[in-house]
């Protein structure tokens, strides 16, 4: 470029005014920057142009040529796993996490106290946060006198004060040793336009070389820490919106103790076929049956009865006993649509329950008045209760209303149950308080295979919820010390049920340490207990009327009475009375506003 003095512009280095221009587009102020430098410093700009063009080139090669690197790099030199926040394994990984030595060095993490997130779900962290502290509370002589309950309920409250700090790895990169190889943790949230979604989070975990076993190796002990801490516990999942916010998925929700089947009372025979029939179904070899029959491998249950007779109870009793998992379904959801349905369905397991509780309590299981399909086995056998009423014979529940206010239509429902395309091995175990209202396309056979009914408590019930209730447990008749004994804070006076004073010559097992060594030890006394317990069950369910009232009543009146057995006989006849009073009461309300709603209309 040539050089001319005639030109004002000239001053400001070798360069055309149409460069100039060029320039001043590229660089917003170049004009004015270079008029400065020249004015004042008298540095002329347009001299160092090609250095600095040079030095941006080079920088943006050197960028490219990085992410390019990278990109190779991380594509042929380096394997990574991505983990979903939805994913169980997210939570898999991120309590093995927390329990490396390595994280307790970190300087970069996030610190919280939430109690419901990540692995610690819901009564999970109860289980693994008490860290034996009801063995304090129970150890000793297992006296409960005033002042060690103050002691204990002290610790209590203060040990809830603190609630325990949680600690994850932060944003960003992480780098750890495993079995001698180095990894990379990187944690990343990504940004989500759904508004529903608080925490779109991911996981990378990479190592270096395209052999990926090392990953596997660590995600699959990061599974069996998580799945040994679950021990014999049932769990639980439930049907919920994922973290990308577009489709639902199942997400563990809380773990439970399995309920011992024996403490679910029901009709021996009843309650023997119902296992039977599912231990049955779970039978080697009877998938291939199914398969070979064409029939789809696919079971159905339906328990119902009144509130509070054990239907939930014997479902999740049994999914302990055969160390099922639950997956719960809330048909109501308004979240639910058809395609989320089917998504929720195809991710089932093969083996496992899923649990429908109260589910007339959904509107799309009503029966629809006529139904188009043929009457279902269940109900020609006479096992259904006849319809009482149907919602689109008042012409108020038309089935698009259904639709709109539940997000799934019946015949959605029925599809997914047992359509071509519904899952296989399940086992569906639907609850209701009123069968006659559910559709007959629901209950018909290859949907509900078996129908269970429930019934209020009868004499022989009502005796063994008694017994339940007092009788030493399992676990405790089978341990030699009663170092942890729960019949040692029964009041019992010497002899049969005797109604008088209890605080008269009360009989306990305080004192068993000592008494172990006496001829007639623990286990004599215990014994006797259980006979005492058994007689006195006899006088409760002679108390009791049959028929009434349903477990959960009795269980909760005997609940207060739980370290006197003796004065839950003797209150019970008024406990009887006082609850039939409140259900005449109520049944009266219950007629005077039907009524009154009657003459209104
Ligand atoms: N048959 C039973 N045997 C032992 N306990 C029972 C029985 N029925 C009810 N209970 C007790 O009553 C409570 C409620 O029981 P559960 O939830 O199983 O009843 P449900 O029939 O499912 O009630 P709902 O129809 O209202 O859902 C539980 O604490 C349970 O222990």
């Amino acid at each position: 470029m040539a050089y001319n003095q005639s030109d004002p512009s000239s001053t400001r280095g070798s360069i055309s005014q149409s460069d100039t221009a060029i320039l001043e587009v590229l660089i917003p102020g170049y004009t004015f920057i270079s008029r400065i430098l020249l004015s004042y410093l008298h540095i002329d700009l347009a001299a160092y142009l090609q250095y600095f063009i040079a030095l941006a080139l080079f920088g943006v090669s050197m960028r490219y040529l990085s992410e390019y690197l990278t990109q190779f790099f991380e594509t042929y030199l380096v394997s990574t796993a991505e983990m979903r926040l939805d994913d169980e394994l997210f939570n898999y990984f991120m309590y093995w996490w927390s329990r490396q030595r390595h994280v307790k060095r970190t300087n970069r993490f996030l610190a919280g106290v939430r109690t419901n997130g990540y692995w610690s779900d819901g009564e999970d962290s109860d289980h693994e946060d008490s860290d034996g502290e009801d063995d304090e509370w129970e150890g000793g002589n297992g006296s409960m006198s005033a002042e060690s309950f103050d002691d204990y309920w002290t610790k209590v409250i203060n040990r809830d004060k603190y609630k325990r700090l949680r600690f994850t790895p932060a944003q960003g990169r992480h780098y750890f040793w495993y079995q001698g190889r180095l990894l990379m943790l990187d944690r990343r949230y990504e940004q989500t336009t759904a508004r529903w979604v608080l925490n779109n989070e991911k996981l990378y975990l990479s190592c270096l070389g395209r052999d990926p076993s090392i990953i596997h190796k660590l995600l699959s002990d990061a599974q069996h820490k998580f799945v040994e801490r679950d021990g014999s516990r049932t769990i639980i999942y439930r049907g919920q919106r994922c973290s990308s916010g577009a489709t639902f998925s199942w997400s563990r929700c809380m773990s439970r103790p399995p309920r011992p089947l024996d403490t679910v009372i029901l009709d021996d025979a009843q309650k023997q076929t119902f296992l039977a029939d599912i231990e049955d179904y779970l039978e080697k070899g009877t998938a291939e049956w199914y398969a070979e029959h064409g029939i789809p491998y696919r079971r159905g249950y339906l328990l119902s009865g009144p509130p509070g007779t054990g239907k939930s109870s014997l479902c999740f009793a049994v999914a302990g006993k055969l160390g099922l998992k639950i997956y719960l379904l809330n048909l109501s959801s308004r979240s639910l649509d058809e395609d989320n349905l089917y998504s929720l369905f195809s991710e089932l397991p093969r083996r496992c329950i899923l649990l429908v509780e109260d589910v007339d309590t959904s509107e799309i299981t009503h029966s629809r008045g006529k139904s188009i399909f043929p009457q279902s086995a269940a109900s020609k056998a006479g096992n259904l209760p006849p319809k009482t009423s149907s919602p689109d014979e008042t012409g108020k529940n038309t089935s698009k209303e259904k639709t709109e206010q539940t997000g799934i239509t019946l015949s959605s429902l029925l599809n997914v149950l047992d359509g071509v395309a519904a899952s296989e091995g399940r086992i569906l175990v639907m609850t209701t308080n009123h069968p006659e209202k559910l559709d007959d396309a629901l209950l018909r056979a290859g949907r509900v295979d078996m129908q269970i009914e429930f019934r209020l408590a009868i004499s022989e019930d009502i005796e063994k919820l008694y017994q339940s209730i007092y009788s030493v447990s399992r676990e405790e008749r089978a341990r030699p010390s009663p170092r942890r004994e729960t019949g040692s804070k029964l009041r019992l006076q010497n002899g049969s049920a005797d109604h008088g004073d209890e605080s008269k010559g009360t009989e306990n097992l305080d004192n068993g340490e000592a008494e172990e060594n006496k001829p007639n030890g623990v286990q004599g006394r215990r014994q006797i207990l259980q006979s005492r317990i058994a007689s006195l069950a006899k006088d409760f369910a002679s108390l009791v009327p049959s028929g009434e009232f349903s477990p959960a009543e009795i269980q909760g009146y005997l609940l207060k009475h739980k370290d006197h057995p003796e004065r839950a006989i003797r209150e019970v006849a008024a406990w009887v009375e006082d609850e039939k009073e409140k259900k005449r009461a109520k049944k009266e309300a219950e007629t005077k506003a039907k009524e009154s709603e009657k003459n209104g209309s």
